[in-house]
């Protein structure tokens, strides 16, 4: 089996960055300063790929906070800023303007060392291709964010978590001989062994079949509900979305839509009509930069 390791794994795992991390800084407003039971927020958050006429305005001001212990989903069209929105929130790429607070510290202020060990401390990655390192066995991976930062392990949150995710039999298996599920399992108990303040989740389902989707699914809640994380995850997926507590929907750079306990037909019918939105957009006469967006939908 071919195993990808990103850059972006590298970078979240080890902390390397990505060339030109330095955010435009600006103080942020007064009311955006942590709340106690916020644990992630974006201020006019805003993101322009190039400039000029060839200018792609990725993030448009986006206003949002995460609350801890909470599960949510971030939806969208191909294009909308979903991935974009991750990877901002999670340090892994400057921004435009606006600032992101992870447990009230604003991370668009931060020189990049200081970002390094935010993010080794604070925040989980869990990636579409579970980027496991192939070479080391499941326990090696669960417990490579500490080998990495020279921590000890946490021996019984180690076991909680290898209970909770029923890997006590894989713990000596290289991801190889894991599969598909297994492996992201192990990419969960990866991403939560720091206790981080949040994880991010980037289509953690996306290369799994609906059996595997359903029970790394059903985890992600359990860490949630049982252990108090708090996860932000991008998925295209309504049936992924609706085991989410909140679910944000995205068209061309703004959140459109913002619903609490979703369910699965709500969710398909918001992306049509966000992609409806994207489709009569993309068909108007590209004279006007700015785009009007609807009033966002606050659905309970
Ligand atoms: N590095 C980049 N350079 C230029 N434009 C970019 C870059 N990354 C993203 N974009 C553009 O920004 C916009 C938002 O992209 P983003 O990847 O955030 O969308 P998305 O909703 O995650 O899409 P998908 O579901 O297809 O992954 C798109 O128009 C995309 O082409």
């Amino acid at each position: 089996m071919v195993c990808f390791i990103t850059l972006e794994t590298i970078t979240a795992l080890k902390g390397f960055e990505i060339g030109g991390m330095m955010a435009k800084r600006t103080s942020v407003p007064e009311t955006a300063l942590g709340l106690p039971h916020v644990a992630v927020e974006a201020v006019g958050l805003t993101k322009v790929y190039g400039s000029g006429n060839t200018a792609v305005h990725a993030l448009r001001g986006v206003d949002v906070a995460f609350e801890r212990g909470k599960f949510t989903a971030i939806m969208g069209p191909s294009g909308s800023g979903k991935s974009t929105m991750l990877h901002t929130l999670a340090g892994l790429d400057t921004v435009t303007s606006g600032h992101v607070l992870i447990s009230g510290k604003d991370i668009t202020a931060l020189n990049d060392n200081q970002l390094t060990l935010l993010r080794r401390r604070s925040i989980g990655f869990i990636f579409q291709s579970f980027n496991l390192l192939p070479m080391f066995t499941a326990e090696q991976n669960i417990v490579m964010p500490l080998t990495l930062a020279n921590k000890k392990v946490d021996r019984a949150w180690m076991h909680t978590l290898v209970q909770t995710l029923g890997l006590q039999e894989r713990l000596q298996h290289l991801p190889s001989e894991l599969s598909g599920g297994q492996q992201q399992r192990v990419a969960i108990a990866r991403a939560l062994i720091s206790k981080p303040a949040v994880v991010f989740a980037d289509e953690p389902t996306g290369n799994l079949d609906s059996v595997s989707s359903a029970e790394v699914l059903g985890f992600l809640k359990r860490s949630v509900r049982e252990l108090g994380q708090t996860i932000i995850m991008v998925t295209h997926d309504a049936v992924a979305a609706a085991h989410a507590d909140r679910a944000l929907v995205f068209a061309d750079g703004n959140i459109i839509a913002d619903v609490h306990e979703p369910q699965v037909e709500q969710m398909n019918t918001l992306l049509l009509q966000a992609r409806g939105n994207a489709v009569s957009e993309y068909a108007r006469p590209t004279t006007s930069t700015q785009i009007p967006v609807p009033p966002v939908a606050q659905t309970r």
